[in-house]
């Protein structure tokens, strides 16, 4: 019989079988940020120890750092932040890590940095401090979220504790109308599976819509896997996966090259192989999906309806009443037409440079509405450098909208990018929670990064196709 990608890769990394019945599994990649480190590091000095493997881990500051180029000037004013940042330099230097800071002009988003260096691989366990980490999947790597006391494991002994996850393979069938993206394919999966859909699984996602997907699409795909509860997503590697990856800085240099690719192919799943479950998402008739509570899996078609409080029983009904409590819209109403105050374009789901070109063609020709601001916020010091020598950052300014600095921005507003008060927000991030975007009251709608762009023209919730050139 068969195997998975995940089953192949988790074998493969067994170091041992330990008495509790978990396995010790070898980490081939950790990736870490200025967040979950710092305590780890700390054990670790505590203990006397050092870093097994530096050179497989590498490290970044996305979180808590400004996005503006006069924030960033040291020391940064927020005491913790200056803090959390001189901990991560300090840190890796110490223990001998590469760190990508902002000084090499290869800082951002740690799920972006990681595969633009190219030390994400295929057939890699890849482990950070942080649950958005399946994002690594979309490689074919089987690519974790851990936490802090984990992160201290993997620092001493390049290993974890794990046991063997479940495996489902979502197959999305069809094909993707203009205008619905890979940011709709991943709402669309977590609507359909729920928030808790997928614990206790790994996600594979497969099917002619991955295929066609370019790597950026798969990432954002994978991205979300822990939004519907699986803790690992991947897709299969195939020969996008390669042309991403070569002449990468940490990819494999010619010499090494077709060996390295050789590897990567046999990892995927085999024709024969059997999952624990098996989905179809026909996408055909897919539209453009925006949230509408305070869930990501509470999300709609464009022209859908928001659900009625009284179609829900139990523990269900409190989520969306509590839903509707929150974000003060009317019950089996449409989310279209609902003003906006600020627009959001970046973070690790929809940071990178096709994202970024996608919205610059909506925006081109256009004007963002006076009454909202448009933030758009490269995932990476060097998405930034490209998109300006594709001329996009003067499309953004033109238009109206702010161009910023690489970081994770208003996804989580650990830094000085907040909503205030009530506000609303158009997002292409990946979290709607209350409070997620740095007011306690203020609201989040997740959307494509050109259904935000269309948001930001008009003012409010609107169909992005009708700006389809
Ligand atoms: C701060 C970090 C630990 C957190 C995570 O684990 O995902 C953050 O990145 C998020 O998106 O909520
Ligand atoms: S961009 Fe958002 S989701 Fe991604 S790591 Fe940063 S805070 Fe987390």
């Amino acid at each position: 019989m068969g195997k998975n990608l995940y089953q192949k890769v988790f074998e493969s990394h067994i170091v041992a079988k330990l008495p509790s019945g978990q396995y010790q599994l070898f980490i081939g990649t950790h990736l870490c940020h200025e967040v979950t480190s710092p305590q780890a590091f700390a054990m670790l000095r505590e203990e006397g120890l050092r870093v097994k493997y530096p050179e497989r881990t590498f490290a970044t500051v996305d979180h808590i750092i400004p996005t503006t180029a006069d924030a960033r000037k040291r020391p940064l004013a927020d005491p913790i932040s200056e803090e959390m940042l001189s901990h991560i330099e300090k840190n890796t230097k110490d223990f001998g890590v590469r760190f990508f800071g902002p000084e090499t002009g290869e800082q951002g988003v740690i799920h972006i940095v990681g595969p633009e260096e190219g030390v994400t691989q295929p057939g890699m366990t890849v482990a950070c401090g942080d649950s958005h980490t399946a994002t690594h999947g979309a490689f074919g790597a089987v690519a974790f979220g851990i936490g802090t006391s984990q992160v201290a494991d993997v620092l001493a002994t390049q290993t974890l504790a794990m046991s063997p996850l479940k495996t489902r393979r979502i197959n999305f069938t069809g094909k993707l109308k203009p205008g619905v993206t890979a940011k709709d394919v991943a709402l669309a999966y977590i609507a359909k599976l729920g928030v808790n859909g997928g614990v206790g699984y790994a996600y594979e996602f497969a099917g002619p819509v991955i295929e066609a997907m370019d790597m950026e699409g798969r990432m954002t795909v994978c991205n979300m896997a822990i939004e519907g509860g699986a803790r690992v997503g991947y897709c299969n590697p195939d020969e996008k996966t390669f042309a991403f990856l070569r002449g990468k800085p940490y990819a494999p240099k010619a010499d090494k090259w077709d060996e390295a690719v050789a590897y990567w192919k046999s990892v995927a799943t085999d024709a024969d192989a059997v999952f624990d479950d098996e989905v179809e998402i026909n996408c055909d008739e897919l539209e453009p999906m925006v949230t509408w509570g305070i869930t990501p899996a509470q999300a709609i078609p464009l022209n859908g309806n928001m659900p009625r409080i009284d179609e829900f029983q139990g523990s269900e009904q409190k989520v969306i009443r509590e839903a509707y409590e929150y974000m003060g819209w009317e019950e089996g109403g449409k989310m279209i037409g609902t003003p906006i105050d600020i627009a959001f374009i970046g973070s690790c789901t929809n940071g990178r440079l096709p994202d970024l070109i996608a919205a610059a063609e909506i925006l081109k020709g256009n004007k963002v509405s006076p009454k909202v601001k448009l933030w758009v916020v490269p995932g990476s010091m060097k998405i930034k450098k490209e998109a300006e020598s594709l001329g996009l950052d003067k499309i953004f300014k033109e238009a109206g909208a702010e161009w910023r600095e690489a970081g994770c921005s208003l996804c989580l507003a650990m830094n000085p990018d907040k909503l205030q008060g009530r506000q609303i927000s158009a997002s292409s991030s990946n979290r709607n929670f209350k409070g997620r975007q740095g007011s306690p009251t203020g609201r989040t709608i997740l959307m494509s990064p050109i259904m935000v762009a269309a948001a930001a023209i008009e003012g409010k919730v609107t169909d992005v196709r009708k700006y389809i050139k």
